[in-house]
Parts: structure tokens; C-alpha cells; sequence
């Protein structure tokens, strides 16, 4: 089958490789000719582990092609919609105008029949206004949410945990419901469950996944700001919550709050969401998890001020990780990024260090310096915050580190270090949630 794909952002490239690797005719439109141009040479413009593979893959296949040409999208049976929908500049609903615009774009070359399958995170009664806009077209839309998550963007696009079609009531139903059974096929056929429901069900399970996710987080990090003050150890605490089947391990590692461009706007859109019909309680419930995250990270500031006897003054404090979250080079709403903003603006000299996070981003945060080795952030620094996991940050070895500090002081943001191996190895250990407590709980069986 010829499926388009529209928005080659973080999601759409992934898509538009993965529907290749499935057996279709893929052509990927995006209006920005950078990332076209490096998509067609096979280096995707962004870091995700096993999307270069999977693109070379599509583009030696001849099955997979980038394009800025709208027009390329004819003949399509499927368009699916992957433009981004962030959050609006002066207020915290969605902003859909890459949504309107797209469509607007693709309408030219929709014959009847058409499958237009939205999956884009959208708020609730977006598809009845896309669908308005459709309208003698003789396509047919469908709002068919995406769960990926970057850094396992690849698998988890090859082995969802599920599928979901929000569809139209109505006679073209089963159609549709048919045009995007044959374009997952191989998943469906390899057990993924598929949900079939209205348009708005659609667009609220996305968004109620993710703002259930942005509360368990919450709900650990204000459990955490409790264990610091009463001595207990939050990480001990999570590995005993989550052996209990009915509350899960994921999504229990208290740090330095959640960030990303997904979790924090989606939660946001879902506040105005409830807000906008009148489920005050919802509204209510959500603003308190977007505070909670937002404390994390002010607590981050604190917890280093404090382990700098007060101030931060001049002082050289060495930032592990920029990104979001590992794997990833993205820098959306990053809690890392965020915290070393505020101890610059305290007046700390903050050398940053990231693997992976490109030098272009380095360019819009003067006040920072950036490297790529933790040596290189550490050497002379009198506080060491670990702020993303990366793995190499994570390895490195406590004694050795030890000797490129003026004073060896680790904050761990993310609760990654072994805190005696640390502490054995003469430094001041601080974990989010856990303060100096030395990891009291052990799993045994
Ligand atoms: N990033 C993720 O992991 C992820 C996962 C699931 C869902 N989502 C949702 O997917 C959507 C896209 O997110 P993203 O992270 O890929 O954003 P992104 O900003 O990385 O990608 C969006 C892309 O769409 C392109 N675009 C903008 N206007 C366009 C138009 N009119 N026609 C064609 N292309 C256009 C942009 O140039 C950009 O490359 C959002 O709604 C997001 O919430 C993202
Ligand atoms: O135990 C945990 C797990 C995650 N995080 C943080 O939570 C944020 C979000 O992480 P994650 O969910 O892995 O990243 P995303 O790629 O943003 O994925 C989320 O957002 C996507 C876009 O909507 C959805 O598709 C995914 O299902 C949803 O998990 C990151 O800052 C993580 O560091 C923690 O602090 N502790």
C-alpha cells in the first residue's frame, strides 16, 4: 500500500521508516529541506537509537523516500498526520495551526476514499474540526493516537502495546477500519491489540495516558520531598511499590521531574481540556502534578545552593546531561537544561555536558558553556549534578572522578549512582527524594 506521511518531526520519521519496514510505499513530506535533505542521505536530522538502520533500510528498498513537494503525496491510500502540536506561546492549550495547515496542504491531492489518520496528540473534538475541513473531499478521517517514546521510538513503533482507531460513526466505517487493518497487518497479526472507538475516545485515550504518566511521576516526586525531610530513602520506597502488580515499577524513579516535548504540554492541553467542559476536579488534579514537576526542579536549585553552603555565587558547578531524558538529543522543556538555567541566573559558572544534544542548541543559552565529556564539565567544579542518566555518565567510576573535582559533591537528579560506592569513594552524595540516606532497602528473594 502508498501511505504518505506528513511532519517528519521525532515522530513522523520514525513513523515513515516503520510503515517502510512493514512492506509499504512510503513518502515522507516535510516543508523543512534540512531535515528532508538528511533524511534522503539516510542520517536522520536527530539521535534515535536504530532509525538510521531502519531508514537506510527504507531508502536502499526503494520503498521509502523524503520529499518537500506536497504534490508527491498523490496516490496515497493512507495520510497520516504527524505534524507537531505544541504548546500555544501565551496560554497552555495545544496549538493546532500545523494541524489546519497541513491539511490545507494535502487537500489538492486527497482523491475519494482517502484514509487522512491523524497521530498527532490533539485535544478532544480536533478531529470533528478536521473533518470539517475535509469535507468534499470524499476522504475519510480517522484519529489514530501514538504511544512512542523517544529513545525506544524504533521498537516501540515495531512491538506497540497497542493500536487504537478513533473512527467516524457512520457507514464508511468498517472501510476505514479495513484500509487501516491491511496498513498494520504484520502488528495485528503479531498480537497487538487493537481498540476500535469514536473520534473523541480517540483523543482522550492519548492524552489520558500521558497526564496518567505525569501523575504517577508526580505523585513519586512529592513522595520523595517527604523522605527528605523524615530520612527515608525514595528510591527504597518505589522498588517496594512496585513489586505490588497493582501499582507497577514504571514510572517510579523519583529525580528532577519529568520534561520532553510530550509529557508537560499534553498535560497542559488536558488541564485546558477539562477545564473548557467544566471537570473543575480534573483540572484541579492536573494543575497540582504540573506544580509537583515544576518543584522538582526548583528543588534541584535548592538542594545545590544548600550543598554549596548557601550561595552559588562564582561557584563551578558541573551539569551532567542537557537532553530530556536519555537516548534522546531533545531539549523540549528538558528539567536538566532548566535547573543549570537557574543556577546560572544564581550566578554559578555552569559548564554543561551532553553527548549527543547538538551544537546549534548550545547557541540559545549564552549564560551556559557547553561540552561533550563529563571531564571536560567536572575538572576544577565544586558540585557535580547528575541530571540525565546517560549511560556514560552513570559508569563513571567514583574514585577516579573524584580527582578532576576542587571539592567532590554529587547531586543525583536522577537516582542513577550507587550512593555508597560514592560515598566510600570520599564524596558528598545527595540523591532527589533520598537526601544522604545511604539506599536502605534491598530486593531479595
Ligand atoms: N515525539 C514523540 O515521541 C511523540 C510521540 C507520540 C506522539 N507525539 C505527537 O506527535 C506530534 C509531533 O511531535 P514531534 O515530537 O514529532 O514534533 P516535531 O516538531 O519533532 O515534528 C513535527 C514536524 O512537522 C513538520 N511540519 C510542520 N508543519 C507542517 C506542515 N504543514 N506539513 C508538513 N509538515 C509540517 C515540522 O517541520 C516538524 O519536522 C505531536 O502532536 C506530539 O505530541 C510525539
Ligand atoms: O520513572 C521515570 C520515568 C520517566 N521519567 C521522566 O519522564 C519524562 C518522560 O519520559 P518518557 O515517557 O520515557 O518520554 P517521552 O518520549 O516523552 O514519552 C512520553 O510521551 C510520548 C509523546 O506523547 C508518548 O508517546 C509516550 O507514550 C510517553 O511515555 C522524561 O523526562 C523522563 O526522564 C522519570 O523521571 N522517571
Amino acid at each position: 500500500m502508498k501511505v504518505s506521511v506528513i511532519g517528519c518531526g521525532y515522530l513522523g520519521a520514525v513513523h515513515a521508516a516503520t510503515m517502510a519496514s512493514l512492506g509499504h510505499t512510503v513518502v515522507g513530506l516535510e516543508p523543512d529541506a534540512t531535515k528532508v535533505w538528511a533524511l534522503a542521505q539516510g542520517l536522520p536530522p536527530f539521535h534515535e537509537p536504530g532509525l538510521q538502520e531502519l531508514v537506510q533500510e527504507g531508502l536502499i528498498s526503494g520503498r521509502l523516500e523524503f520529499t518537500t513537494e506536497p504534490s508527491a503525496v498523490a496516490g496515497s491510500s493512507v495520510h497520516f498526520i504527524c505534524v507537531g502540536t505544541p504548546q500555544a506561546k501565551t496560554a497552555m492549550d495545544a496549538d493546532l495551526s500545523q494541524i489546519l495547515a497541513a491539511i490545507d496542504a494535502l487537500l489538492p491531492y486527497l482523491h475519494p476514499g482517502d484514509v487522512v489518520a491523524g497521530k498527532s496528540t490533539v485535544p478532544v473534538g480536533t478531529s470533528e474540526l478536521v473533518s470539517r475541513r475535509l469535507e468534499g473531499s470524499g476522504a475519510f478521517l480517522a484519529w489514530n493516537p501514538e504511544f512512542l517514546r523517544q529513545g525506544s521510538a524504533v521498537s516501540d513503533s515495531l512491538h506497540p502495546e497497542r493500536i487504537v482507531y478513533g473512527l467516524p460513526s457512520g457507514g464508511n466505517r468498517s472501510r476505514i477500519q479495513t484500509v487501516l487493518d491491511t496498513v498494520y497487518a504484520p502488528l495485528l497479526d503479531g498480537g497487538t491489540p487493537r481498540i476500535v472507538t469514536d473520534w473523541a475516545t480517540a483523543e482522550l485515550i492519548k492524552s489520558a495516558a500521558n497526564a496518567f504518566l505525569a501523575m504517577k511521576l508526580s505523585y513519586i516526586n512529592a513522595v520523595g520531598e517527604l523522605c527528605e525531610q523524615v530520612g527515608a530513602d525514595v528510591v527504597g520506597l518505589s522498588l517496594a511499590l512496585g513489586l505490588d502488580g497493582r501499582i507497577g515499577a514504571d514510572y517510579l524513579k523519583a529525580g528532577v521531574g519529568f520534561g520532553g516535548g510530550c509529557l508537560p504540554k499534553d498535560l497542559r492541553s488536558f488541564r485546558v481540556q477539562a477545564k473548557d467542559h467544566g471537570v473543575d476536579s480534573l483540572e484541579e488534579l492536573l494543575s497540582l502534578v504540573d506544580g509537583i514537576n515544576a518543584d522538582a526542579r526548583y528543588r534541584a536549585g535548592e538542594s545545590a545552593l544548600r550543598m554549596c553552603g548557601g550561595s552559588v555565587v562564582g561557584r563551578r558547578i558541573g551539569v551532567l546531561g542537557a537532553a530530556f531524558k536519555a537516548d534522546t538529543d531533545d531539549v523540549r522543556d528538558s528539567p536538566a537544561l532548566d535547573i543549570a538555567l537557574q543556577l546560572a541566573a544564581e550566578g554559578a559558572q555552569v559548564t554543561v555536558s551532553d553527548p549527543r544534544v547538538p551544537e546549534h542548541t548550545w547557541l540559545a543559552y549564552p549564560q551556559l558553556s557547553f561540552v561533550r565529556h563529563a571531564e571536560q564539565a567536572l575538572r576544577g567544579a565544586e558540585l557535580a549534578m547528575l541530571l540525565t542518566p546517560w549511560p556514560e555518565f552513570v559508569g563513571l567510576d567514583p574514585a577516579e572522578t573524584a580527582l578532576l573535582m576542587s571539592v567532590p559533591r554529587m547531586y543525583d537528579g536522577r537516582n542513577a549512582l550507587d550512593p555508597v560506592a560514592w560515598k566510600t569513594a570520599g564524596w558528598e552524595y545527595y540523591g532527589a527524594g533520598r537526601g544522604m540516606a545511604l539506599g536502605s532497602v534491598q530486593a531479595a528473594h
